[in-house]
């Protein structure tokens, strides 16, 4: 997962990652060794404790000229003085390096990086070289032979753990891994690859967050890589640079994306809140309901987010949040009819029936979670340690907080128990043509008949049963000035009566956006944002 401000470079993959870095990497290496530091150090962040140049200091006391594996300003040069700038096909200009050099990685002991086929990378020391292969003594003290194609230089133990990656020596692989690994076993989620924060998602509570973390990056007491300190930059470059400011946030699904975009919108409530009666607040509670709609179980993340979006923070010219914006896309519709197994629909329909309070469950006719053929079908009804009634209760509250009324929440749950009732209204095939009917009275257990989905639908939605009944089974044609009404087969009358509850969820969604951030929607002109 990535975070950046503008103009920096994203990846949503270590390739890409590499990719970047490595271009970075080899721009310099047409530097002098003196230029590479003072390049290094240009930006003052790079500049703080700067191990790196201790550590190519001492490199280059105790290599002598023309032996380093390390990039000389004499390597870097051909012997006519020309600059070397492209390394060989398929390998970075350090990668080269050691291909040419492997005696000097012998004769040093150097350690290296070994790629074992379908398994990890392995640290050994090459001992010695018959033609393209290498034989190396792995870390685990196994003899090993690997193509010198597989094998790539570890960077100095000094290294080891650096805040920033572009202070490795070798930017390769495993060298990447292995120091976001290192930090990671230290607990140390967030590295920096120069304007970009890398997070390795914890799963666990780490002492990270709170109070007194945002303060320490507020004034600048901390400095160390955090997502809290990607929010304070864009917050001081909006503020001083008078320009608007973006953080995009990618990774794969369960990545952290959800969680790190809440602890921004943390920060910058910390930062810009205060004086427009808890208007942060209101910004905060928006998206807790945006994830009972929008979020739901799947088999990589409990809570995974089914929908992009792209949040907008805007903030006066004092620097204070004065309002927000929210646009929100790609919601995934069909998760509200079909579900993979082990997986859940959204969180919405199953705080719905577990923490409805009695009148509610009354009026919408609710039945438990498991009742409801579009919760049923994957055998997942419950979340290990997560409390769908008390997450009501929670819902119910921020749906009061951002101002949306008894009555309009009250409507939003009609909407909810509808899409489940419709999912229970079943068909009965009338005819060999696979023509339909809607079937009126379905049992639950064998004994026990309830009144029908179909009823119960319908009164949700508000319209009358043989409306939605005639809905679900016909489609019209217009032939001449007549309007035909053709009966639907089986496959069909599923897919009107799936596509009217996809159709609800997802302008639910869009409605409750719209209500939730009415008050926020105060974007006065002269306003700049993140
Ligand atoms: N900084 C963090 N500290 C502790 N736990 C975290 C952190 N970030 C993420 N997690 C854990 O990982 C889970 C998944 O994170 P999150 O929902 O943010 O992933 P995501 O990238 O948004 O996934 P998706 O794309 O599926 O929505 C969270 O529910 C939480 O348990």
């Amino acid at each position: 997962m990535s975070s950046t401000t503008p103009g920096s470079m994203t990846g949503t993959s270590l390739d890409e990652l590499l990719d970047s870095l490595g271009r970075r990497d080899s721009a310099r290496h047409c530097l002098t060794l003196l230029k590479l530091s003072t390049l290094n150090c240009a930006n003052k962040d790079d500049c703080k404790g700067s191990r790196w140049k201790r550590v190519r200091a001492k490199t280059v006391k105790q290599v002598k000229q023309g032996e380093s594996p390390y990039p000389t300003a004499a390597s870097a040069e051909s012997t006519s003085g020309e600059m070397l700038t492209n390394p060989p096909l398929g390998l970075s200009f350090r990668e080269s390096e050691l291909r040419e050099n492997m005696e000097y990685f012998i004769k040093q002991k150097l350690i290296v990086w070994c790629l074992i086929q379908n398994g990890p990378w392995e640290s050994g020391e090459i001992k010695s070289t018959s033609g393209d292969e290498a034989s190396v003594l792995l870390i685990n003290g196994t003899v090993a032979t690997f193509s010198k194609l597989n094998i790539f230089p570890a960077n100095p133990d000094i290294l080891q753990g650096v805040d920033d990656l572009i202070q490795l020596s070798y930017l390769n692989e495993p060298s990447v891994l292995h120091n976001i690994h290192y930090r990671f076993s230290h607990d140390i989620v967030y590295s920096k690859a120069g304007p970009v924060l890398v997070a390795v998602n914890p799963f666990k509570d780490i002492q990270l967050y709170g109070d007194d973390f945002v303060n320490g990056y507020r004034q600048k007491l901390l400095d160390s890589p955090h997502i809290y300190a990607v929010a304070d930059k864009a917050y001081n470059e909006m503020m001083t640079g008078e320009r608007n400011q973006s953080i995009v946030i990618s990774g794969e699904s369960g990545a952290g994306k959800t969680e790190t975009a809440k602890l921004v919108m943390q920060y910058l409530a910390a930062l810009g809140g205060g004086s427009n009666g808890g208007i942060e607040s209101e910004f905060l509670q928006t998206s807790s309901i945006l994830e009972a709609f929008g979020n739901a179980k799947t088999t990589r993340n409990n809570n995974s987010s089914r929908f992009g979006k792209l949040i907008e923070i805007h903030f006066s010219a004092t620097g204070k949040i004065c309002g927000a914006k929210i646009q929100t896309f790609l919601l995934e519709k069909s998760r509200v009819v079909q579900l993979a197994q082990g997986e859940r629909s959204y969180h919405i329909f199953y705080q719905l029936c577990a923490g409805a309070p009695s009148c509610l469950q009354g009026r919408l006719r609710l039945k438990s979670a498991c009742d409801y053929t579009y919760l049923n079908q994957s055998d997942c009804l419950e979340i290990h340690g997560v409390d769908d009634a008390q997450n009501f209760t929670s819902l119910m509250e921020a749906l009061n907080i951002v101002g949306i009324s008894k009555d309009d929440q009250g409507q939003a749950f009609d909407m909810i128990a509808a899409v489940l009732w419709l999912g229970n209204i079943s068909f009965l095939v009338i005819d060999n043509e696979n023509h339909i009917e809607v079937v009126a009275n379905e049992k639950i257990w064998s004994y026990f008949l309830i009144s029908t989905a179909v009823k119960n639908a319908a009164n949700l939605i508000g319209c009358g049963i043989l409306e939605l009944k005639h809905a679900l089974s016909t489609h019209s044609i217009q032939a001449g000035k007549d309007k035909v009404a053709k009966k639907l087969t089986l496959q069909q009358a599923v897919g009107a009566r799936d596509s009217l509850a996809k159709l609800i969820h997802a302008s639910l969604f869009d409605w409750l956006i719209f209500m939730g951030l009415n008050h926020l929607r105060k974007i006065a002109l002269n306003t700049r944002g993140i």
